[in-house]
């Protein structure tokens, strides 16, 4: 499994230039004939960290696998750095860092090989890696602090651990555009911290970071583009003008409530400057404030 996903998500370290990602007008239809993504499209350019934000099923998951070329597009076309899906996979400029719930954690590997695996692009049918690849393993271990910990198990990790090796398999693979699967989900506040912090200096480094999250609370934090969907692209751009309460309604439509600013009432309530978006089942999975703050929660 973890083999397939390196095969699937080899980088280059020449790196194409220009372009961001984009879609255009991109539809994907499973194999069953379940259409999962409408017309879908937008503009991300290069050094952004970008949130991808929608209900369960709204095509997240979708979409990134259309951008991997897991799925084809029915219709449209998505660009990687100028490139097609095909050129871009063929130079190895796409990773991806998974959900927890993708990974076989009973699979025996070690820390060190999971980070190797982001060199498989580059190396021969034999893959034998050579001076360069274990100095790119040693460099992104170094980078996500996990260095002390490459003769482990993955099984013998904790989740922000977990999170940081794939992390590094990424940086490993000098992907340029860096797809992120709930990357928060599992992990401690010090190590959300870590990864904020390492997303930031890959964004000035002129990388893509497309970021699927459930963890809105924190997009108005540190993704500078949102990207709403639901079926389809709702709305996408500088999160200021794309994070807002209209919009979320529409991504989100039939589970918002609100409750004001300071207090735990439930009210619909206009000057409400705190929003609560609540799941089906009525729990609570999103507060946030004026666009910059979480000022709300509830148990
Ligand atoms: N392999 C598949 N074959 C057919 N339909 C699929 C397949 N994978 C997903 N779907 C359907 O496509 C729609 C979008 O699913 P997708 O997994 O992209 O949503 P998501 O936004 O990632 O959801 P979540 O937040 O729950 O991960 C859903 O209706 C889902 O049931």
């Amino acid at each position: 499994m973890l083999d397939e996903q390196s095969q699937t998500t080899r980088t280059t370290s020449s790196a194409a230039k220009g372009g961001g990602l984009s879609a255009q007008d991109v539809t994907v239809t499973y194999r069953n004939g379940h259409t999962a993504l409408w017309n879908a499209s937008f503009e991300i350019p290069r050094g952004t960290v970008t949130a991808l934000v929608g209900i369960n099923g709204a095509g997240k998951s979708t979409l990134f696998k259309a951008i991997m070329g897991f799925v084809p597009a029915a219709k449209g076309e998505i660009r990687i750095l100028g490139l097609t899906v095909k050129e871009a996979l063929a130079r190895n400029l796409v990773a991806y860092v998974p959900q927890s719930e993708e990974v076989d954690w009973a699979f025996p590997v070690l820390v060190e090989d999971v980070v190797m695996m982001g060199r498989y692009g580059k190396m021969g049918f034999l893959r034998r890696p050579k001076a360069a690849d274990h100095a790119a393993v040693d460099q992104a271990l170094a980078r996500v602090n996990m260095t002390e910990f490459r003769h482990r198990q993955i099984g013998e990790l904790s989740g922000g651990q977990r999170k940081r090796v794939f992390l590094a398999r990424a940086l490993a693979q000098d992907g340029q555009v860096i797809l992120l699967d709930e990357p928060f989900t599992g992990v401690d506040v010090k190590t959300e911290d870590q990864i904020v912090a390492l997303l930031r200096e890959l964004r000035d480094e002129g990388r893509v970071m497309l970021v699927s999250t459930h963890n809105l609370g924190s997009v108005p934090e540190f993704c500078d583009r949102t990207v709403l969907v639901k079926g389809t692209v709702l709305s996408y751009g500088p999160t200021e003008t794309t994070f807002t309460r209209e919009n979320l309604e529409q991504a989100f439509g039939g589970v918002l409530r609100h409750f004001t600013l300071g207090g735990d009432a439930l009210h619909d309530d206009e000057d409400a400057r705190a929003i609560t978006i609540f799941t089906d089942d009525e729990r609570p999975f999103v507060q946030y404030g004026d666009k910059t703050q979480i000022t709300e929660s509830k148990p």
